[in-house]
């Protein structure tokens, strides 16, 4: 049986720019276009040429795409102009764009009150403005505004703003759930309307995430007929976003229903780096990337609880609904106080380390991670404590360096400039051996000063540690008051591209902290080989 043909739009770089805290450099734009068309999508909408400087300058010279169509977004000829003599047309026309896709309200609610027009005035703007990128050679497409709710109001007038798109010539009439708040039902039920007027293949679906259903919204058009997916990388969008095709892609690849009714055009090897693609994005724009995120998402496959991963690791499909290489994502046992000795086995196989599922040192090292994590130890998040704690349990971990003692002095004081500042000191005395020594360093907070001191004579171990960075550092306090205990994280890297995590835990934060920077000296001690 064949496959038919179904056509993904991103609009990560228009409506992805309208998410608050996103604003995109020139360099951001042509570099997530780029993955875009890596990844294997339709259309990338680069942004709305004559809106701003950046996306006009954007539209200038087309990018070389080795598959994708560019295409540019901007409304109708406004009210009271015709198409030809209007400034923000002529700005999608001069754009150098495979595509033109228009906006127009398809509510007459908005027609009235937003745009201030008569209900037939807009229908003339949506036949004027698409006939004329028509004629310019464009592949033309209508995004319809509030096309649900304006279906639910006005049924007929949604469909007319529709249809006169379609008989003007658009390739594409795009159904908008702007405000986001249209169910999947009634998408399915309106979309399935629409399509006994305008042929299915025509019609498209561009969903918002109010109600945390833009993916499903996007899945009901297609089974009701819709042809065109449009969405945004990581769900980027208006206020809580659009149609995340990190989440849609491999749905539509690797789901049986999908999969063998329609084509995307994205291939298996394509998918295998949509985690990679993600990522990159979050990085671009300098934000973490959602752990929880489906798919691609650092826990979409990792088990924590011990009954899990004792099935998971006599068959991985015991608990996952997909492989995880199929999106570039991988399988994680977690360590943790929900763990059984699967999980811990799981990452000691990970760590090189082979141990029986009956050796009694299992077992030990099963309680001491159970009696710590109850102290509010947390090892999930800190790699390089577990790996310690195990291998100390194995008696693999050289004693590198015995702390004696260590101080901490916060003073508010005059600098040589005459300044008041707050200034940290800290002394740390070690026995390295048989040799002793003391270092004193300032910093720019009591756990920067303790950091220098420990890290500044280290022996015969210094050079071990010169490429040492610390990258993050976060607190959480437990039980509120007077006894409360205090969890430190700290995330260390060398510049190997591996990054690692410690974790240390005191009612006195800096104790904790001390705690957790000893821990990171001597994985690094111990990754580096150091004797
Ligand atoms: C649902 C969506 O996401 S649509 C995309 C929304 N994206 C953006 O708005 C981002 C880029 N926008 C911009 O840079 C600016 O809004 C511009 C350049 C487009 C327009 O700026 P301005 O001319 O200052 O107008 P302003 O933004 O204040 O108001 C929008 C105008 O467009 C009109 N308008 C809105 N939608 C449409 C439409 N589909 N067709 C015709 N006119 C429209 C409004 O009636 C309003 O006109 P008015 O000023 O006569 O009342
Ligand atoms: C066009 C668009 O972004 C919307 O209707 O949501």
């Amino acid at each position: 049986m064949s496959r038919e043909r179904l056509y993904l739009y991103d609009t990560s770089l228009r409506d992805g720019a309208q998410t608050t805290g996103v604003d995109f450099s020139l360099d951001d734009k042509r570099r997530i276009a780029a993955l875009l068309d890596a990844l294997g999508v339709d259309y990338i909408e680069g942004g709305y040429p004559g809106a701003n400087p950046l996306d006009t300058e954007f539209f200038v010279k087309k990018p070389k795409f080795a598959h994708a169509r560019f295409s540019a977004f901007g409304m109708i000829r406004r009210t009271g102009r015709s198409a030809s003599n209007d400034p923000g047309v002529a700005a999608l026309l001069d754009a150098e764009a495979d595509a033109i896709c228009y906006v127009a309200k398809a509510w007459d609610y908005h027609v009235r009150v937003a745009l201030g027009t008569t209900l037939e005035d807009n229908l003339a703007g949506v036949a004027q403005s698409v006939e004329l990128a028509v004629q310019h050679g464009r592949e033309t497409m209508l995004d319809c505004e509030h096309f649900f709710d304006g279906y639910k109001a006005n049924p007929a007038y949604a469909l007319d703003v529709a249809r006169t798109a379609y008989k003007a010539g658009a390739r594409w009439i795009v159904l908008c759930d702007t405000n986001g708040g249209t169910l999947p039902h009634e998408v399915e039920r309106i979309v399935g309307e629409v399509a006994k007027h305008i042929p299915h293949d025509r019609l498209g679906i561009h969903a918002h995430n109010d109600t945390e259903n833009a993916v499903a919204n996007s899945l009901a058009a297609v089974r009701a007929g819709a042809r065109q997916i449009q969405g945004t990388l990581n769900g980027l969008g208006e206020r809580c976003g659009n149609a995340n095709l990190v989440s849609i892609i491999p749905t539509l690849l690797l789901k049986k229903d999908y999969a063998e009714a329609y084509d995307i055009g994205v291939s298996h090897q394509q998918l295998a780096a949509l985690t990679k693609v993600s990522h990159t994005l979050d990085e671009l724009l300098n934000r973490a990337p959602d752990r929880h995120r489906p798919y691609v998402g650092a826990s979409a496959f990792a088990t924590k609880a011990g009954i899990h991963a004792s099935a998971v690791m006599k068959d991985p499909a015991t608990y996952e609904h997909i492989v995880p290489e199929a999106v570039g994502n991988r399988r994680r046992l977690l360590v943790s106080g929900q763990a059984g000795k699967s999980n811990i086995l799981a990452e000691l196989e990970r760590l090189g380390v082979a141990l029986d599922k009956n050796d009694p040192r299992l077992a030990r090292l099963l309680e001491d991670v159970k009696e710590k994590e109850a102290q509010f130890y947390a090892y999930e998040g800190a790699d390089a404590s577990f790996e310690l704690l195990a291998r100390r349990s194995l008696g693999t971990v050289p004693d590198y360096f015995e702390v004696e003692r260590f101080s901490v002095n916060a003073e508010r004081r005059h600098n040589a400039k005459g300044e008041y500042v707050t200034v940290s000191e800290a002394v740390v005395k070690l026995r390295i051996g048989e040799d002793t020594s003391i270092s004193v360093a300032e910093g720019n907070g009591p756990i920067n000063a303790l950091d220098l001191a420990l890290r500044r004579d280290l022996g015969k171990y210094q050079p071990f540690i010169e490429d040492l960075e610390l990258v993050d550092y976060r607190v959480r306090v437990f039980q509120g008051g007077t006894d409360a205990v205090t969890r430190v994280l700290i995330e260390f890297s060398d510049g190997s591209g591996e990054n690692w995590s410690t974790v240390g835990v005191s009612a006195n934060i800096i104790d904790a902290s001390f705690q957790a920077l000893v821990d990171a000296i001597t994985y690094k001690l111990l990754k580096a080989g150091a004797k």
